[in-house]
């Protein structure tokens, strides 16, 4: 950590994000990241995007580009040539990693990630981060890296509870939700304005195509 401000999340956040975990599956931690390293987040982004780094986002393993199922363009993050807070991004994202290991014993070994940017008008049709098990993403976080998001705008996350419910969340900065990446089918609806997030996967180690 460079900063006492960016010493977040707080452990009191953690927690929440670890107990929503451990009881429903899922939920929404406002102010997970603080408004500082967001915004260094967001401007980290562009300066990416700016540079050409931001590809067409494929479905599934060695996929095809769809851009009606999914029509966003994202930049892997690298430990190798992140900058000073995608360094702090991982610093954080190492110390949920941790309280969920000690928590709920999911042997989660490690966290990948990228940056996602959705055009105007771009969607990501009702999905499962991990069909049958195929994958070793096992809990899903999603940080949001947009200022003063707007209802009316669009862009909501649509997570689908069960078979009646749904709950949408706007990608409103320094949000994230965290799910079980098994468990929840979501969708993400398409908005009036670029949108932009940082999204992210702890992963189990799979044998032979299986989670041991
Ligand atoms: O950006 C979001 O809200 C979710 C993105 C998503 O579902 C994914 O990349 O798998
Ligand atoms: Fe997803």
């Amino acid at each position: 950590m460079q900063t006492g401000e960016r010493d977040f999340p707080t452990a009191e956040r953690v927690e929440t994000a670890v107990a929503a975990l451990a009881g429903p599956g899922w939920g929404v931690i406002d102010d997970f990241l603080p408004s500082s390293l967001w915004q260094a987040l967001a401007d980290s982004a562009q300066r990416r995007l700016a540079a050409g780094e931001f590809r067409a986002a494929s479905i599934g393993r060695g996929g095809r580009v769809q851009t009606v199922i999914r029509g966003d363009t994202i930049r892997w993050l690298e430990a190798g040539d992140a900058d000073a807070a995608e360094r702090d991004f991982f610093t954080l994202v190492e110390r949920l990693r941790q309280a969920i290991n000690r928590r709920l014993w999911l042997g989660l070994l490690d966290f990948e990630c990228h940056y996602a940017r959705y055009p105007a008008g771009a969607r990501y049709r009702r999905h499962l981060d991990r069909p049958h098990r195929r994958t070793e993403r096992t809990v899903t976080l999603v940080c949001y890296l947009n200022a003063g998001w707007r209802a009316e705008e669009g862009g909501a996350l649509r997570l689908y509870l069960d078979e009646d419910r749904s709950v949408e969340v706007l990608p409103q900065g320094g949000r994230a939700v965290v799910f079980l990446s098994e468990r929840f089918e979501h969708e993400v609806l398409p908005a009036r304005r670029p949108r932009l997030a940082l999204t992210g996967w702890y992963r189990q180690r799979l044998h032979g195509g299986r989670v041991i």
